[in-house]
């Protein structure tokens, strides 16, 4: 089994960033949504990027923003990963993946119908998330991860992981897990206890 990467999203300040880095995680993430509770300005996302040691991948969350300003944002803060979050089409998708970091799209499941669409997608990666019908991402709402199956791309599971099916989660094969509300003492600020638990539970799966 390839080794789960672990991506520690909603990141709004330096303490956590470092915290999630050393307990290990792959990439954090920063929301540009200004409508999400964890929205960050870019430039302090740049000031936290430019502080922590350069072993760790920088994904940006967007949701239906600008070709643009989608691309100013990932140059400023130097990302690694755009991840879009919103209502972004195939050919949107397929216009950024062709000058940026890597791209990852995410689709938010209702059904098996739904995991079928990651095949549109010219991305780098496909984020499931779970469906709702007022929230973009952060609900920590599950899906029925059962209906995954076989997809031949880089899958990274979302929706309402944490310490408790965490396991569960890698266990399933994926490319890498985003967690966000499910280690988090309120929004935007993560509870370092639930992630380092979440990290010790998922340890023998990734050595
Ligand atoms: O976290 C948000 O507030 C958010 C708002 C709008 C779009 C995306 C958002 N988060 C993106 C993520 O990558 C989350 O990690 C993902 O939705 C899972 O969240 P959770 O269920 O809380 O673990």
């Amino acid at each position: 089994m390839l080794i789960p990467k672990v991506k520690i999203c909603g990141i709004t300040n330096y303490d956590d960033a470092l915290a999630a880095m050393e307990m290990g995680a792959d990439l954090i993430g920063f929301n540009f949504y200004p409508k999400s509770p964890r929205y960050i300005r870019p430039e302090e996302a740049t000031r936290i990027v430019n502080r922590l040691p350069a072993f760790i991948d920088i994904a940006g969350v967007f949701v239906n923003s600008t070709l643009d300003e989608t691309r100013e944002i990932a140059s400023q803060c130097q990302l690694d990963w755009i991840q879009l979050h919103g209502d972004e089409n195939a050919e949107f998708c397929r216009w950024l993946a062709y000058d940026s970091p890597k791209t990852m799209k995410a689709i938010r499941v209702k059904d098996s119908s739904d995991i079928q669409q990651a095949d549109g997608f010219f991305t780098d990666a496909i984020l499931f998330d779970a469906y709702d019908p007022s929230k973009y991402g952060g609900t920590g709402l599950t899906f029925n991860w059962n209906i995954i199956g076989h997809v031949g791309k880089r899958i990274f599971l979302a929706g309402g992981i944490n310490p408790d099916n965490a396991v569960a989660a890698v266990e399933l094969g994926v490319y890498g897990i985003d967690v966000c509300s499910g280690v988090e003492a309120s929004p935007g600020k993560k509870d370092h206890r639930k992630m380092q638990q979440l990290f010790d539970n998922i340890r023998h799966l990734r050595a």
